[in-house]
């Protein structure tokens, strides 16, 4: 078997093709994880490679809903809100998503969608900062980040008087500062599959007395995050992606123990009051995780995704972590022996027939790569029929332009041998492939 850590431009041409598929085979037998894949449902004629835009489906999933439907909703009907604990599942399911972001129980929600909870986390944040220093009036963003927190974040301004400033996370040390309030960051950008450095640039954020809120959708389920561990104030998350949880599952909310009591959350539904049957006309907020509540829980969505959470029994994040970094070094290795391939400024390209060539923009180093490989083709117009013609031929990654390719990786699921086929597909599509 080759060496997995081998640079792809050394290793030999001839029979390059059979070396890495039977690699894929021998990886896959030795896989500690990959016995999980069977509680999914997968297409064997397709490669589902968009796990971080919308993850699989877990098999227990249909019967939980079947269930819910039919006996909860359908028999039980009203009596579900306390029977069937319906009413406190936000916290039970935030119980089921706090080990995974490395978070002690009590600090984190399921409820709405991220949208919704990064204007909470956000004004909650400068509401907090604002307290401790009147003066602190400026909040920054992310300027790569996805488009809904940098609008969020500037509707968030705009209700709280800071002034919005976006630039490159790497950039905050030296711009952070005494007028600083908070900063939202992604822990992984979506589009080019970056690892940000939570521990370093929460330190700095809190070195100018700022509150750090983090974006976690492309690192929960993919990466140890440790949160606590590394003093993070607020985290948002999708549960769709790497949890599995379905199409618009509920989002989660952390918030830092230390800061509860004083989250003043932009939001204050029913569901968040100390007293919720009270129904009184003021508005006294609970203590917990429960604040970050609004209103009626989405019961079917969330039970889709109690129901996901629960192949992460047994689950080690460090272990998923493990195999993301193998998955997504042994698609390198494949991709660039599947096209003409160089090394270029450490990324991996490979060039093909029709003058078409394609470049990992995903950093080569562990620590700076997420859970995804994007590749940007040029010229960018070929990338959408590519990942057209890539669907067609079993292979399902996704294209955001303008003209990347983008590939995640699902240790519960993706298979070196899913990694090995869609390299050598990819290679097929673009001309390259032997
Ligand atoms: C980083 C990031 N934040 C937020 C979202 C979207 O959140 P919502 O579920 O509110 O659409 C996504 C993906 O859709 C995302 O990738
Ligand atoms: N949430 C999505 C949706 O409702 C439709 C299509 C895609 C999505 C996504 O999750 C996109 C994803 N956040 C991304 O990284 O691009």
């Amino acid at each position: 078997m080759s060496d997995p850590t081998a640079d792809p431009a050394a290793l030999p041409a001839d029979g390059l093709a059979e070396e890495l598929a039977e690699e894929a085979l021998a990886r896959d037998a030795a896989d500690p994880l990959a016995q999980l894949r069977e509680h999914f449902v997968l297409d064997p004629a397709t490669v589902y490679l968009d796990g971080n835009s919308l993850g699989a489906l877990p098999k227990a999933v249909e019967g939980r809903l079947a269930d819910v439907v039919s006996r909860e909703w359908g028999r039980l009907q009203i009596r579900s809100w306390e029977e069937s604990g319906w009413w406190t599942m936000p916290e039970r399911v935030g119980a089921l998503v706090a080990p995974l972001i490395g978070a002690a129980p009590g600090q984190v929600v399921v409820s709405d969608s991220t949208s919704v909870n990064v204007l909470k986390a956000v004004v909650g944040a400068v509401r907090i900062a604002r307290q401790d220093d009147p003066v602190r009036d400026e909040l920054l963003v992310d300027a790569a980040t996805f488009p809904t927190d940098g609008y969020i974040a500037g509707s968030a301004a705009r209700l709280t008087g800071c002034t919005l400033r976006a630039l490159a996370p790497e950039d905050v040390p030296a711009a952070v500062g005494p007028r600083t309030a908070a900063v939202l960051l992604n822990h992984v950008d979506y589009r080019t599959g970056a690892l940000h450095d939570l521990p370093a640039l929460t330190a700095a954020v809190h070195a100018a007395g700022a509150l750090a809120v983090w974006d976690l959708c492309h690192s929960a389920g993919a990466l140890p995050v440790g949160v606590d561990a590394h003093g993070v104030d607020f985290a948002v998350g999708c549960t769709y992606k790497f949890l599995n949880g379905g199409p618009g599952a509920p989002a989660f909310l952390y918030v830092r123990d230390g800061l509860q009591e004083r989250f003043d959350s932009p939001l204050p539904g029913w569901n968040s009051h100390a007293d919720p049957f009270a129904m009184a006309p003021d508005y006294e907020p609970a203590n917990g995780a429960v604040r970050g509540r609004v209103g009626t829980p989405d019961i079917l969505s969330m039970a889709a995704l109690e129901t996901a959470l629960g192949v992460w029994e047994g689950v080690r994040i460090e272990d998923v972590r493990a195999k993301s970094l193998a998955l997504t070094d042994f698609f390198l290795r494949c991709v660039a022996a599947h096209g003409p391939a160089a090394s270029a400024g450490g990324s991996v390209v490979g060039s093909a027939g029709g003058g078409l060539s394609v470049r990992s923009v995903t950093p080569v180093e562990h620590a700076r790569r997420g859970s995804q490989i994007s590749l940007l083709c040029d010229p960018a117009e070929r990338a959408e029929p590519v990942m057209r013609e890539l669907g067609a031929r079993g292979v399902v990654g996704d294209f955001r332009r303008p003209g990347v390719l983008r590939f995640g990786f699902t240790p519960l699921y993706t298979s070196f041998q899913d990694v090995e086929r869609a390299a050598r597909v990819l290679g097929q599509v673009t001309g390259g492939t032997r």
